[in-house]
């Protein structure tokens, strides 16, 4: 079953939503955005959301020290990298049982320690690609930029991604909308990956 990622949550009311929703994943972006989080916020979250929503980290270019903090805090189980990665720092984090996701810009980047891998141009701006694209890989894969509860359906049906992520399009004037996002969630939930229909 495809899974969604609900990404940019900023307050407690958003975690209220989400453990109603029930989305598989969310994201706390601790890159420069006007979603950014800083650790005593992000772990206030984390401490109301339901425990069997996993929690991602974003982060660009960020020092691995400053994640592992996180991480061994347990405010985030996953971390979403922009920016230069090795295989080193990869494993860096595995030695917290942290799981990365490595953003890339064409498949020739993709570190084979990675765990997961996506596109991502959009950053939480909403922008829709030209055509939707996962990297071709045998790792799992996440799509992102621009989806909606307009295109959600046609992007999965394109794409088979293993998680699908959304921010800008769950949300109604920069704040999160409880009526998109289940909306999202149950279209992403209720595909049927067999038949690629809904
Ligand atoms: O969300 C941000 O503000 C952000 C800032 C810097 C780097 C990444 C960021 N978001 C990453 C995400 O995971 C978003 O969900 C993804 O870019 C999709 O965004 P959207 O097109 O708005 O759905």
């Amino acid at each position: 079953m495809t899974k969604i990622k609900i990404c940019g949550l900023q307050t407690l009311a958003d975690v209220k939503k989400c453990n109603a929703i029930e989305p598989d994943l969310v994201g706390f972006v601790f890159a420069k955005s006007p979603r950014q989080l800083n650790f005593r916020m992000a772990q206030a979250l984390r401490n109301q959301l339901k425990s069997e929503i996993i929690s991602v980290g974003v982060f660009v270019n960020t020092p691995i020290g400053k994640i592992q903090s996180l991480v061994q805090a347990d405010i985030i189980s996953q971390v979403q990298y922009y920016g230069k990665l090795t295989n080193e720092k990869i494993n860096d984090l595995h030695q917290f049982d942290a799981r990365v996701i490595q953003v890339v810009s064409n498949e020739s980047e993709i570190k084979q320690a990675a765990d997961a891998v996506m596109f991502d141009k959009s950053r939480g701006r909403g922008l829709i690609p030209d055509h939707f694209n996962v990297p071709q890989t045998t790792k799992s894969t996440y799509l992102s930029g621009g989806i909606t509860t307009k295109n959600v359906v046609k992007a999965i049906q394109e794409t088979h991604p293993d998680v699908v992520d959304v921010s800008s399009g769950s949300e109604t004037n920069g704040e999160k909308d409880f009526t998109k996002m289940q909306r999202l969630t149950n279209l992403v939930h209720k595909f049927k990956e067999k038949n690629n229909e809904y």
